[in-house]
């Protein structure tokens, strides 16, 4: 493989491996955001690749072009999916960034496989980039691989972005290797976070848990970004809200042949007066069954009429070996069949819900069908569905139901928010959507699509870009804490990202 001046190193490729029933294999798109927001950016720069593991274990796969796009697999063996991959990245990390939701467990064993996948990464990333080069980090999965990528290529430019919440203080204290993670991190240039909360959490932590120098001021959106003085170096950590290819995704919307397909889509559903959607991929943070629960009891309200409304769950599969995400879809999936039971017709379910990946234009016809999108996180980084939502409505004016513990809700400020612990206030936020009138639902909406249009994943990408590569802000006063470690978490502490 050539060397590359502008690398993105995530634990996935955008290209995942299917094993075939035959033996053979071929290569389908990734689930996630990750994957939807930085394909555009890494089709559009050149000399550029992508490191990441080819999603199924001990695959022994060559370096390819796929897409314009250079690919460098990292194989993992299986022993390392179950213990670096489902154990410590979405068994410890995922839950203890997601708010708790479900427990954290925190095994060594687990930590070990993560060290030693994030050392093979910085190993192919070091050999991998050209002098000079520009190396983009990605997510919870990697938080070691900037300092040992420092160590061991120190002429490089090295960028992190956090796509999920970087948790509390007070949470984060929980983990055996808290101080290992703060300091791996440190390793990059800019330490990028979807919010200023998570940015200031962290430079709390890098003062009291790593007895650095930091800047005291708030950090802003794409703004005004903190500092940590590290040896010589000053690292420095910002907000930088992810998004969408938005003004392709508003093109597709409004083809002809997507148009279309949505009016099948409403024909096959039966007409229902209004459809109802939600988007996830099957995780515990996505607060599916908090909608579930909102449906059923508005069902047994009498304030939903089963024979006008439907709602359609897609819900891609993932993690399926983990033993939280087993739980969670028996219990989504038992509701889903108490509802069709309670209220469904032959025929007629009212709740249509599919668990496989849907493709890209077929999803974007479902979110044209759709009059109210439903996106109802206990905790979410971002949420790049409700975005997508919005992008595709051109001048209808669906409405978007959304959780106030999103990334998005701080960018949409005119959709229907709702807390999703208070189920009285889902039910509420639902009714307000379905019975609003037409013209203050095209009022928010267009509100919402300035804001998407406006702030694009292109946008996104070159204000980190941009931060990563000039010098420091001037201005900022380092202060450090008199005492290293563990004084009570600061009052002016913000919870979550
Ligand atoms: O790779 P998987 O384990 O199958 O998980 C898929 C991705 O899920 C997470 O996505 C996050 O990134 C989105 C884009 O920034 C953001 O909108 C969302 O809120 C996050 O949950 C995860 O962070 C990725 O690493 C995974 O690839
Ligand atoms: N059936 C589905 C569901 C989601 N998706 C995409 O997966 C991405 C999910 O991103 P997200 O930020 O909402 O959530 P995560 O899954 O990254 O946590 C979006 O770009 C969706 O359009 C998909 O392609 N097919």
């Amino acid at each position: 493989m050539t060397e590359s001046d502008f690398i993105v190193v995530a634990n996935r490729l955008p290209i995942d491996l299917e094993r075939l029933p035959d033996g053979s294999s071929r290569w389908k798109r990734s689930p996630g955001g990750l994957v939807t927001a930085l394909e555009p950016v890494l089709r559009e720069s050149r000399s550029s690749a992508w490191i990441g593991w080819p999603g199924v274990p001990d695959a022994d796969v060559e370096p390819l072009i796929e897409d314009d796009i250079a690919m460098q697999p990292v194989p993992l063996s299986g022993q390392e999916v179950t213990d670096y991959y489902e154990g410590f990245s979405n068994a410890t990390l995922w839950p203890l960034y997601h708010d708790v939701i479900v427990a954290p467990e925190y095994h060594r064993r687990w930590w070990a496989a993560y060290v030693t996948v994030n050392r093979r990464f910085a190993d192919v990333t070091a050999k991998a980039a050209a002098p000079g080069a520009t190396v983009w980090v990605q997510d919870y999965q990697l938080q070691l691989v900037p300092k040992m990528l420092r160590m061991l290529r120190p002429d490089l430019t090295i960028g992190f972005f956090l796509h999920i919440p970087f948790p509390p203080v007070e949470l984060f204290l929980q983990l055996p290797w808290r101080t290992e993670i703060v300091e791996g991190l440190l390793g990059a240039d800019l330490i990028g976070f979807q919010l200023p909360g998570g940015a200031q959490n962290f430079l709390y932590l890098a003062r009291r848990l790593a007895g650095h120098q930091t800047s005291r001021g708030s950090v802003g959106l794409r703004s005004r970004l903190g500092e940590v003085q590290v040896g010589f170096r000053k690292v420095r950590v910002g907000a930088f809200p992810i998004s969408i290819e938005s003004s392709r995704i508003d093109e597709i919307s409004k083809r002809r042949e997507v148009r279309e397909q949505a009016r099948e889509l409403r024909t096959e559903l039966g007409n229902p007066r209004t459809i109802l959607l939600g988007v996830d991929r099957l995780d515990y943070t996505k607060g599916i069954d908090v909608r579930l629960a909102a449906i059923e009891e508005l069902l047994a309200d009498g304030d939903l009429d089963p024979g006008e409304i439907v709602l359609v769950q897609l819900a891609t599969p993932s993690r399926e070996r983990v033993d939280s995400y087993v739980r969670m879809r028996a219990s989504i999936e038992s509701r889903v069949g108490r509802i069709n039971g309670e209220y469904g017709r032959v025929g007629r379910p009212v709740v249509h819900y599919h668990h496989r990946p849907v493709a890209r234009n077929e999803l974007i016809a479902f979110f044209v069908a759709a009059d109210v999108m439903l996106v109802t996180p206990l905790r979410d980084g971002m949420n790049l569905v409700a975005k997508e939502y919005v992008a595709c409505q051109g001048d209808r004016g669906g409405r978007l139901v959304l959780s106030e513990f999103t990334g998005a809700a701080h960018e949409l400020r005119q959709a229907y928010l709702c807390n999703p612990y208070d189920l009285d206030g889902v039910k509420h936020a639902i009714l307000s959507a379905l019975t609003d009138s037409p013209e203050d639902a095209r009022r928010r909406m267009r509100a919402m699509r300035r804001q998407v249009l406006s702030f694009d994943v292109s946008r996104w990408a070159a204000s980190f870009l941009r931060a990563l590569t000039v010098g420091p802000e001037a201005g900022h006063t380092l202060v450090r804490d008199p005492e290293p470690m563990l004084g009570e978490p600061a009052a002016e502490l913000t919870s979550g990202s």
